[in-house]
């Protein structure tokens, strides 16, 4: 469980965070979004006990992260894959990692194995290409076998390959009872591997819930073979239909509510989708507004 209570951090005059709470259950994925300079490294940083917050109060597992008697058994985290020591090999990396954990050595080769470096273990980092770095980022974060994993843009770099890896690795450890924070600034990055979002802009939380109920809050979209009986059927279902300039019906409800109103007025639907406008939106408006400093 990870759990942001009213964190505010002030660099001098200017907020970074203002008054940011959500929480992170157990066998979930939380996606941390926002543009560049949203405060979402700072507040992750609050999380990791590396930056104190200004006021409010961050916890894992119900405790500061200095209250934690082992922190690496409990929480994983990696803040800069791209900082890790480019003179050390992969696996002196872990081994380094492993005697501060105090977990077995064995756990080094079987971490290699499960972020797909295996093969690379004695190359340098410095010879790692971005995503290799994440890779074994994770690698480290996971070495303690911990409940919680904490991940500051863990897609950047990554080809699609790598994200589809990750998102197997993220999905498979919230689906064991585990707890997942990633930030990004890319919605479509994270987009299929999250299932909750938080989403920060200028320090302030903008949105946040399940992925579901922020995508479906554009409604859905849907095209009938007979587009006119499709609409009286959604109107008979009490539904309104809105034409779209591209031709087809947008509704302000779920897929499923749709697909069952078209079903039960016997309508062939060639085509039914939410529409994310609405939160691809939100993000274009915040990504528009990147250095606070000069407002
Ligand atoms: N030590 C610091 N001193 C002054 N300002 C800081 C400091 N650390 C962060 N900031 C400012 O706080 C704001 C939030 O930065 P933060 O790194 O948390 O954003 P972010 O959402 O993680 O973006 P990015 O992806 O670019 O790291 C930025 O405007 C940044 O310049």
């Amino acid at each position: 469980m990870i759990t942001v209570e009213n964190v505010t951090r002030r660099y001098g005059s200017f907020v970074a965070v203002d008054n940011v709470s959500f929480e992170c259950a157990p066998g979930t994925v939380t996606g941390f979004l926002g543009p560049n300079g949203a405060g979402k490294s700072t507040t992750l940083r609050i999380l990791a006990g590396l930056t104190p917050a200004s006021s409010g109060r961050a916890t894992i597992s119900g405790r500061d992260y200095h209250a934690l008697p082992n922190p690496g058994r409990v929480v994983g985290i990696m803040l800069d894959a791209a900082a890790q020591h480019p003179g050390r090999t992969g696996s002196e990396t872990l081994r380094l990692a492993a005697t501060a954990l105090g977990v077995p050595r064995q756990r080094i080769g079987e971490m290699l194995d499960v972020v797909g470096l295996a093969d690379a273990g004695g190359r340098r980092v410095g010879q790692y290409s971005l995503g290799m770095r994440q890779r074994l980022g994770i690698a480290t974060a996971l070495l303690g076998d911990p409940q919680v994993l904490i991940l500051d843009e863990p897609a950047n770099g990554m080809d699609p390959e790598g994200i589809r890896w990750m998102r197997e690795l993220l999905r498979d450890f919230a689906a064991r009872g585990g707890t997942v924070l990633l930030s990004s600034h890319l919605l479509s990055e994270v987009q299929a591997t999250v299932d909750h979002l938080v989403v920060i802009g200028r320090g302030r939380i903008v949105a946040q819930g399940k992925l579901a109920d922020l995508l479906h809050g554009g409604g859905t979209l849907v095209r009938g073979i007979d587009q006119p009986a499709l609409a009286a059927a959604l109107q008979r279902a009490g539904l309104q239909p809105e034409q779209t300039s591209a031709g087809a019906w947008r509704v302000a409800t779920d897929p499923e509510t749709v697909a069952k109103a078209a079903m039960d007025a016997r309508q062939l639907v060639v085509e039914i989708r939410s529409d994310d406008a609405g939160l691809e939106d939100l993000f274009f408006s915040l990504t528009g507004d990147v250095d606070r400093h000069a407002a």
